[in-house]
């Protein structure tokens, strides 16, 4: 390791990291690791925030749960604690990170984060640039590795629309990630932007603390049951591709959703023309699993507003259609993106919107050493077998790598035992 401080301010140096350097500590990072720990091949992750899985711990509301069953959202090889609810809290899934980082005892190098990534031809070694600050201290480390590993995740950056007097309009505006509960909201009018999953769940949550929430749709949504006679929507989603087409198990949902919530396009909740399913698969756009939302809408509890904003003014948002909306509060449940393409240097592997090119189950694996786990857009089950076959692929070359060494230290054992 070459170090050297340049001032009491700045320090910058220079690591080799023995093993791939994994970015990001979340479920998919953390994932990687355990695989590769259990073939013992040694790693580093770098995590922008001062602990794992930032997104649950920082970054999502109060009553959040996991709205896929516990079976669904484990990581490999530590299953969740049989005492587990089938959809365990928000605490609940953190508790089981922390576990699953200790017992396969994983510590990432917290507070660093990676401003840029790029191989390095001539040496054929990745250059990994991290930069951290303490105080007034700022530090810069540059790890050179063989094998790099993206674990950013799809939600790395919230999505933040530009709108026209966002300025003017006075009253807190906030991303769904800021927001934790509804209890400041308490009889205040609050314009929830977007009706995706985040949308949904903070317009219920704002209700249920007796906030009036308007819920803006500007285009279309899929909302499904999240149990479908019993059995979790999603396992029958599975279940039924193990032997349907995907159009045909789109129809059969779209069917049962029919059946159980009726037709939710007299709400303003307009229909996508593609299925759940497929537009799930083309466009990464997740169907809503509805936790309660929907019967607050039935019952004018939530207000659905059709239409997009024009601009705001002082505590009021105009929509195009020259309708006029007169709120204390904005939550822009407006979604996230990724954040490769700020510093990944390469774009064979890739594409522009910071997702691996080729679809699932391809997008894991580029060339010369670099890896993606966690954008396969199939949540915590996606990460998982990501991280399988990721650390089985570094362990090939590992153990080839080590058989090759071990051929010669023979010849260096006797150099030694000559002195
Ligand atoms: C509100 C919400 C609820 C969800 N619920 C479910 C669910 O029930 N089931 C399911 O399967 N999926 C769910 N998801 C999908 C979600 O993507 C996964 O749960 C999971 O968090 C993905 O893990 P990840 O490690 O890929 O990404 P993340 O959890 O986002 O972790 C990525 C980590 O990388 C770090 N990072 C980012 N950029 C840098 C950088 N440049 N340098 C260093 N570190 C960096 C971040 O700080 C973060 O800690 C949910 C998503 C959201 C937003
Ligand atoms: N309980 C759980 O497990 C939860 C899981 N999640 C997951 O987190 C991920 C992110 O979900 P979410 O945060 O809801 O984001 P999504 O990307 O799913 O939804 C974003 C919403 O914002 C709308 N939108 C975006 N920009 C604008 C704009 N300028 N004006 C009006 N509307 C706009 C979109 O509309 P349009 O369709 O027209 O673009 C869409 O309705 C998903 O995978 C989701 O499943 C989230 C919450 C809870
Ligand atoms: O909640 C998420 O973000 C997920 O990605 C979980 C998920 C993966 N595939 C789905 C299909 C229907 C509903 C949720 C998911």
């Amino acid at each position: 390791m070459l170090s050297f401080m340049e001032n009491d301010l700045f320090s910058r140096r220079c690591v080799w990291v023995n093993g791939p350097v994994i970015v990001g500590g979340g479920p998919s990072g953390l994932a990687v690791g355990a695989c590769l720990k259990q073939q013992g091949i040694p790693f580093v992750i770098l995590e922008r925030a001062d602990c794992i899985a930032s997104l649950w711990q920082k970054r999502t509301y109060d009553r959040l749960k996991l709205h896929l069953p516990k079976q669904f959202c484990q990581l490999p090889n530590f299953p969740f604690p049989d005492h587990y609810p089938e959809y365990p809290t928000k605490r609940q899934f953190i508790e089981y990170l922390e576990s699953y980082a200790k017992n396969f005892d994983i510590k990432p190098h917290f507070n660093e984060t990676v401003e840029s990534a790029k191989y390095d031809e001539a040496c054929r070694l990745w250059r990994v640039k991290t930069v951290s600050t303490n105080g007034s201290i700022r530090s810069e480390v540059e790890y050179i590795c063989q094998w790099l590993v993206v674990a950013t995740g799809e939600n790395a950056e919230r999505v933040v629309p530009e709108i026209d007097g966002l300025k003017d309009f006075g009253g807190e505006i906030l991303h769904a990630c800021d927001y934790k509960s509804g209890e400041k909201f308490r009889g205040k009018k609050v314009l929830v932007v977007g009706c995706g999953n985040s949308g949904m769940e903070v317009s219920l949550d704002l209700c249920n603390h007796d906030a009036e929430a308007s819920m803006l749709v500007r285009s279309s949504v899929h909302v499904l049951p999240r149990e479908i006679f019993g059995k979790s929507t999603f396992e029958l989603a599975m279940f039924m591709l193990k032997w349907l087409p995907l159009w045909l198990v789109d129809k059969l949902l779209l069917i049962f959703a029919w059946f159980i919530l009726g037709n939710i396009e007299k709400y303003g909740l307009k229909r996508p023309s593609m299925g759940p399913l497929t537009l799930k698969n083309k466009h990464g756009k997740t169907p809503v699993l509805d936790i309660g939302a929907l019967e607050k809408i039935r019952s004018g509890d939530i207000n659905v507003v059709n239409g997009e904003i024009k601009r705001f003014s002082c505590g009021m948002a105009e929509l195009n259609n020259g309708e006029k909306l007169e709120i204390d509060s904005v939550v822009l449940a407006t979604g996230y993106c990724s954040n490769v393409p700020y510093w990944l240097q390469e774009s064979e592997f890739f594409s522009k919107n910071g997702f691996p090119k080729a679809p699932f189950p391809n997008g894991w694996k580029g060339k010369d050493g670099l890896y993606a786990v966690g954008f396969t857009r199939r949540g915590l089950s996606g990460a998982s077998s990501d991280a399988i076959k990721i650390a089985q692929d570094i362990g090939k070359v590992w153990k080839e790598d080590l058989k090759q060494k071990k051929q010669k230290v023979p010849t260096h054992r006797r150099c030694i035992s000559q002195f």
